[in-house]
């Protein structure tokens, strides 16, 4: 670390010069002379070399030890001048203590140093220090770990250089210099660790900038710490949810939520349809979250040990090849077909869950072969003349209209109705604008574990998001954000990049006119607070009690009266 030694408090009397003529006759001298030799009365004229013991003649320009008659000893130089045309010489003096207080002081301040490192080095968290200009002074061996950065890398560098650069690129010292304030982000080391970085500026005593330190905990382990961190406000809700949902894995029920009440019951509903066996029809338009919400009934249901889920798109396999798939075939049971036969997925799933998506596109003559196989629960497989029994759970999907599927004689009723018992609708994005920000922030965070990337949205981004009525699905959405995130030239997703996206996908977008129209001249604040409060409402509606309503949100229940208070709800 960069540590100032500063001038131990000294008297100007361990300074002092004198003039002789050619001759060392003492001609003129300063007032701190007397310091430097034990004469108390007039020097003038007399002889320096009587003054001082080993004065040396003739040598210029350098330092060197002398010795007054009390055996005092300080530095002498000498240097040759000239006075209205005679040749003088010039002499300064220096007490010597003034070393040896200057050698005390270095190595008392290298001893500081060195433990001061080895303390800060000792740290489980990591520590970053700049000057007041971004120049990076300091980082510990915890950093160095963490970012898996080397010390040389980043020593001298300015912050704003390795920010651009992408080695910091959500340098949090950076905005501590721009902001002029503490900062607090959350950021991904390179193993994926996540962080939690509180930055702050130093001043000196005139309130002018001097340093600034940020201290980097790891919090990736402190799962609860960063529960109770995310608690404290309502937005972060958007950070509740594990990442594991977004890839599609559920350890626990309560890892997707939603503000949306039909769409918080939706998932109410498919938690206790977990636990039973009945056939499950899921219904919604693309790319809304049929397969996303199979996913989790089988996650969370006791079949995740039996077995997995299998998923078979009906409409994206060829109709002759459908019956193989599901049910298998014999050895010999059509030309090319495997020796000793083949299992299908009813076989394959064991006791795990069959997902069959697009069920409107199953071939009209397999149809009856399904029911069968529901009814029954046993099935042939082609050429096959003994009934096989399953224990796979059946889940269907599919964005058609079935009932005009049958009205139309392109599906079953016997087999629509065997299937229409237990359904489960899922709203379009459309349908549940609340939730746009919230799965916005999920992925955002998605992506940036995905792509090693510390991305997020600019204020003004995230206005954007709340404000457009989202036209599309959630798989769009999704796609989006991981666009954004992967060619965002700085950590801050902008607004207009956002709308670019859009753009781009062909969505006609005006957000600027829907703002001024939805929101007239609401500021951030306003419009955030007016989110805030309906999720808060909407949370007391589907909840019975505070108490469910506040675990619901995340929150405490105190806080939650305390904002009910403050929305007058
Ligand atoms: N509640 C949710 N939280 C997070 N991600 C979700 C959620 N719902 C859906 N997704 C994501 O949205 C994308 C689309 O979801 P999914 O594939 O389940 O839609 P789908 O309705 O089955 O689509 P299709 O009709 O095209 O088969 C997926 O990447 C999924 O992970």
């Amino acid at each position: 670390m960069d540590t100032r030694i500063t001038l131990p408090n000294l008297e100007l009397a361990y300074f002092s010069y004198v003039i002789t003529d050619d001759k060392y006759n003492i001609q003129e001298y300063d007032k701190n002379f007397h310091h430097f030799v034990n004469d108390e009365g007039c020097s003038k004229n007399k002889k320096l070399s009587i003054l001082f013991n080993n004065l040396r003649y003739e040598y210029f320009g350098e330092f060197y030890m002398v010795e007054n008659e009390e055996g005092s000893q300080y530095y002498i130089m000498q240097r040759k001048i000239k006075i209205n045309n005679s040749e003088m010489y010039l002499f300064f003096l220096s007490d010597y203590s003034l070393y040896e207080e200057l050698e005390y002081q270095i190595e008392y301040l290298n001893r500081q140093r060195y433990i001061n490192n080895e303390m800060l080095n000792k740290l489980e968290d990591g520590i970053y220090i700049t000057d007041e200009k971004g120049k990076t002074l300091f980082v510990n061996d915890a950093f160095v770990n963490l970012s898996g950065l080397r010390r040389e890398e980043l020593i001298g560098e300015t912050v704003y250089g390795l920010r651009k650069d992408e080695i910091l690129p959500n340098s949090c010292c950076a905005r501590v210099i721009e902001t002029q304030g503490p900062v607090s982000t959350i950021n991904n080391y390179y193993q994926g660790q996540k962080c939690l970085v509180s930055g702050s500026p130093i001043y000196d005593e005139k309130g002018d900038l001097k340093r600034t330190i940020a201290v980097i905990r790891d919090v990736s382990e402190l799962d609860m710490l960063m529960k109770s961190l995310t608690k404290e406000e309502t937005l972060s809700l958007t950070f509740k949810k594990k990442l594991d949902s977004v890839g599609d894995k559920f350890d626990n029920e309560d890892a997707v939520f939603s503000n949306n009440r039909a769409v918080a019951s939706l998932y109410k509903k498919a938690k206790r349809l977990a636990k039973v066996d009945s056939t499950i029809l899921i219904l919604g338009e693309t790319g809304v979250g049929k397969d996303f919400l199979a996913t989790y009934i089988h996650g969370i249901s006791n079949r995740n040990k039996k077995g997995n889920i299998i998923k078979i798109n009906c409409g994206a396999i060829p109709e002759h090849l459908i019956e193989s798939e599901l049910f298998g075939y014999e050895e010999g049971a059509f030309t090319g077909a495997q020796r000793g036969g083949k299992k299908g997925l009813f076989e394959e799933a064991g006791g795990g869950t069959i997902f069959l998506d697009e069920i409107g596109d199953m071939p009209y003559t397999l149809q009856v072969k399904l029911l069968n196989a529901l009814n029954d629960r046993k099935f042939y497989r082609i050429g096959g003349s003994k009934a096989i029994g399953f224990n796979a759970r059946i889940i269907a999907a599919t964005n058609a209209d079935l009932k005009t599927l049958v009205d139309e004689k392109k599906f079953r009723a016997d087999l629509y109705y065997r299937l229409n018992v237990v359904t489960l609708r899922i709203p379009a994005l459309r349908e549940r604008q609340e939730d746009l920000l919230p799965l916005a922030q999920t992925f955002l965070e998605y992506y940036n574990n995905k792509h090693r990337r510390n991305c997020f949205f600019s204020p003004e981004c995230m206005e954007n998001f709340l404000v457009y009525t989202w036209p599309g699905n959630i798989r769009e959405l999704k796609n989006i954000v991981e666009r954004l995130v992967l060619i965002s030239d700085d950590s801050c997703i902008e607004a207009k990049l956002f709308r670019d996206q859009l753009s781009q996908d062909g969505q006609e977008i005006d957000i600027s006119s829907k703002i001024m129209s939805n929101n007239e001249n609401l500021s951030l604040k306003q419009q955030l607070e007016l989110h805030e409060k309906a999720i808060i409402e909407s949370a007391l509606e589907t909840k019975k009690t505070l108490k469910e309503a506040a675990k619901k949100l995340g929150i405490d229940i105190s806080t939650l009266v305390r904002k009910k208070q403050k929305y007058n709800i």
